[in-house]
């Protein structure tokens, strides 16, 4: 498995930033063999530094404009869910996207943990949404099926997303950020778990890779940030739709290791204002994700998708006129992904 753990020509390293990238310092032995596409937000006017001995693609919004002409429309600002961006202009198979105030973990004997290589391992072994295995992924070393799962299950399914997890600072909401400020995650779990078909979660962004060709059209991390009513609902957005269509295609999604070490908790007062309406619409949303059915003929992730933002207008509209604005959107992101990765035997 070690010759397979190193795809340097195969995935690109998306980082959305305001802030500078001298955080990359500490992962140059993991990051340095890999392009990264830096994924600018605020002010384009701002130089950001990125370290010495990378290779890179810095795009800030006026690029977004210049790529995307009217379609830039779609794609946030003054919010992480920019990142999207760079899974959009990537041509490579396999994304790895992470924050810039998140660093090197550490397991418990002490070692420096590779989140790189153990997304790569997640994204290149099966996942088993179909039948839970009570040791954990099976495919783990020193690990495996257990007596009663069957056989006929155990070549698994292709893996679409890797998510990972986060000592130190957890990815809270508001409202557990403010009643609990000095929490700190300090519990390393040595799993990587399936999540179960027809189960949804709420994907955080900034520990995660996922496999472009398999799921790529439907990571869009919607409409956040600057003149929308909503903010830090963008990875979980497109959590929801993408473990939705990776249940429609058979596809898996896994959580769990690697860990990284998150320095910086964002302002909770800030976070709350961002998320308030987040919070009560998403008992609408989930409703909405757990009783969606796509058609049969759904066959591709672009498929889907146009499915899901018709429905997202047709259900949630009713709710906010955000959501019309939102399925809106999610088409001209798909219209955005087509043109800018137009399928082999079109490309020319
Ligand atoms: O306007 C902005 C704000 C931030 N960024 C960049 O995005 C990431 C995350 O920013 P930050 O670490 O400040 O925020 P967190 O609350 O820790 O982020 C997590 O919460 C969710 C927000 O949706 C998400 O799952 C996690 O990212 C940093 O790289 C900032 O530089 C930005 O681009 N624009
Ligand atoms: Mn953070």
């Amino acid at each position: 498995m070690a010759q397979l753990l190193d795809l340097k020509d195969d995935l690109d390293i998306v980082i959305p930033t305001i802030r500078n990238l001298d955080f990359l310092e500490m992962w140059r032995p993991f990051f340095q063999p890999y392009h990264l596409i830096i994924v600018q937000d605020g002010d384009p006017s701002n130089t950001i530094a990125v370290p010495n001995g990378f290779n890179y693609e810095l795009y800030n919004r006026n690029d977004v404009n210049k790529v995307l002409g009217p379609k830039a429309s779609c794609i946030s600002f003054k919010d992480s869910a920019c990142r999207c961006f760079g899974f959009l202009v990537s041509k490579k198979k396999y994304i790895f996207t992470i924050d810039d105030d998140c660093f090197v973990a550490k397991e418990p004997s002490g070692k420096e943990i590779n989140a790189l290589s153990q997304h790569i391992r997640n994204l290149l072994t099966p996942s088993t949404p179909l039948f839970f295995n009570t040791l954990y992924d099976p495919f783990a070393n020193g690990a495996d099926f257990v007596r009663g799962y069957p056989f006929s299950l155990r070549e698994g399914v292709p893996t679409a997303i890797s998510h990972g997890l986060w000592l130190n600072i957890p990815d809270y909401d508001a409202p557990t950020q403010l009643v609990k400020p000095l929490e700190r995650n300090t519990r390393y779990v040595d799993a990587v778990m399936t999540i179960p078909r027809g189960t949804l979660f709420p994907m955080c962004g900034m520990n995660l890779a996922f496999n472009r060709e398999l799921i790529g059209p439907a990571m869009y991390f919607g409409l956040m940030g600057d003149g929308q009513p909503l903010g830090r609902y963008d990875d979980m957005w497109a959590g929801w739709c993408a473990k939705v269509i990776c249940d429609h295609l058979g596809l898996g999604v896994k959580t769990g290791l690697p860990y990284i070490w998150h320095s910086k908790a964002s302002n909770p007062f800030v976070n709350l204002k961002k998320e308030y309406k987040g919070i009560y619409w998403q008992e609408d949303m989930i409703p909405f994700f757990q009783q969606i059915v796509l058609p049969k003929e759904c066959k591709t992730v672009q498929d889907c998708y146009i499915e899901l933002a018709n429905k997202v207008k047709e259900k949630l509209g009713p709710l906010d006129p955000y959501f019309e604005q939102l399925g809106d959107a999610m088409v001209t992101w798909i219209e955005a992904w087509d043109e800018l990765n137009p399928p082999p035997e079109t490309a020319n």
